[in-house]
């Protein structure tokens, strides 16, 4: 949970005073704490990649991804995940190096293969037989031996969101794990010429808390490992246990240290393969959400408060679920406090609502505030991981900028849109121009 400084008043980050961010930059903001990534990162080095041997991270970067923390990410020895052709073009433009990306996807176009296969990622991560087949031909066609692993879903189902759980057999991820269709699926890879086939991957879903499911995942690929090394001779060198590690976005959640999934992946792997007689392959993990999700806030200025008497005060934001779509998909919640009046008492009971045309554009239900009024500044907590990455135009509201922050000092990262940006890409087709139409018909007359 992040830590809460206030100076004369006003809650500062990272340095910096969320006044004056919100002043500089306008409002909604994104604010990321370059310390808080950067720490989360340190934690990942020092408690897993520096603790044990032939293990990597990479960062899962749907949770927030743009060219400066690509950048960050390299220089702090992770590798990334990307899911798209978009974010693996971001990566590629950040000259992130890309041995150490990971490709994800459960069904990737050809053009997004294509991309990875150009630019040489380090490892696809296979989804299903379809895709393997696709990227066969289009590794083949382009002189190129790629490496994979196959992403299978081990039967396992986390306390978390259902949009959000994604090990459980009913799953839309992953190779099923009816043994006839994944022997199918490895011999296929061992026989295509430009497959290497590197081992097997899971991601049990996200905002997770426990770490017992990772034990059951585990044991479960262990014993797939064990299967097609007697069978069929493949042995996997890679084991990647996903990400999915919870974070506090309230009193309700308790989140753990790393360590706390971490060593309970090591110690089940060691276990599971030794018993199984097979060689500890490389374990790897891919955390977004714990490496940024608590170094974000979203400032938004106040605007409207209306009580509606005996039952709720809504107080206005410049914002809402095109910046922050999480309330109203999953019911996430979220803490808040008003920025420039962070040292007074909270005496008030109000519901943070979005300017969007829906009643379910709600941010906070009933968060303790002090005397709230237009022009105050709110600070959304926790804010970094999966809002900017999700943010969308819905109401035609331009996106808001992100800025860095690191002990005091502040920039922009991605700018502010503006009304101009929502027509960029837009065209009026001509056959709807008058003159046109004027044409189109005199033709009709003329055929006639
Ligand atoms: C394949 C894969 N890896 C890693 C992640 C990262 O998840 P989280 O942000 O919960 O750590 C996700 C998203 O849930 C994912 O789909
Ligand atoms: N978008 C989800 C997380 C998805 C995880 C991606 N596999 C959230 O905001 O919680």
């Amino acid at each position: 949970m992040m830590e809460r400084i206030v100076d004369g008043g006003r809650f500062i980050f990272d340095g910096c005073n969320t006044v004056k961010l919100a002043e500089k930059y306008g409002t909604p903001l994104y604010v990321m704490s370059e310390n808080i990534i950067r720490s989360r990162c340190r934690e990942v080095r020092g408690d897993f990649i520096d603790k044990y041997e032939n293990v990597r991270a990479v960062y899962a970067g749907k949770a927030f991804l743009t060219m400066t923390m690509c950048k960050i990410i390299e220089s702090e020895g992770l590798g990334l995940d990307v899911v798209s052709g978009g974010e693996l073009y971001t990566a590629v433009k950040a000259g992130f190096p890309m041995e150490n990306v990971i490709f994800h996807g459960n069904n990737k176009t050809p053009e997004e293969l294509q991309l990875g296969v150009n630019h040489n990622v380090g490892r696809f991560v296979i989804d299903n037989l379809y895709e393997l087949e696709l990227l066969q031909a289009i590794a083949k066609e382009s002189d190129k031996k790629v490496k994979v692993l196959f992403r299978v879903s081990p039967g396992v189902q986390g306390k978390t969101h259902k949009y959000i759980s994604t090990g459980q057999k009913d799953s839309k991820f992953g190779i099923s794990l009816d043994m006839e269709i994944i022997t199918d699926a490895v011999k296929k890879a061992m026989d295509y010429s430009h497959i290497e086939l590197k081992g097997f991957h899971f991601h049990l879903g996200s905002q997770l808390f426990e770490n017992h499911i990772y034990v059951t995942g585990i044991q479960t690929i262990v014993q797939l490992m064990k299967y097609m090394q007697e069978e069929i001779g493949f042995s996997a060198e890679e084991l990647n246990v996903g990400g999915g590690f919870g974070i506090y976005y309230t009193e309700a959640d308790q989140p753990k240290a790393l360590a706390f999934f971490v060593d309970t992946i090591m110690a089940t792997a060691k276990a599971a393969c030794s018993e199984a007689g097979l060689k500890l392959p490389q374990v790897i993990i891919e955390p977004g959400r714990w490496i940024v999700g608590e170094a974000g806030i979203t400032l938004y200025t106040v605007g409207v408060v209306k009580e509606i008497p005996g039952i709720r005060t809504y107080v206005g934001v410049d914002g809402g679920m095109p910046d922050n779509p999480r309330p109203a998909l999953y019911d996430a919640k979220y803490e808040a406090i008003v920025a420039n009046k962070a040292d007074q008492p909270l005496e008030q009971t109000v519901t943070i609502a979005g300017k969007c045309c829906e009643s379910g554009d709600i941010l906070i239900w009933d968060l303790q505030v002090p005397k709230i009024e237009p022009g105050d500044l709110l600070a959304v907590l926790h804010t970094g991981a999966y809002n900017y990455s999700m943010a969308s135009n819905y109401n035609r509201i331009p996106k808001p900028a992100v800025v860095l922050v690191s002990d005091g000092k502040a920039g922009v990262i991605v700018e502010r849109e503006n009304y101009e940006d929502l027509l960029r890409q837009e065209r009026i087709p001509q056959y709807l121009m008058k003159e046109e139409q004027e044409s189109i018909e005199k033709c009709a007359i003329t055929v006639l």
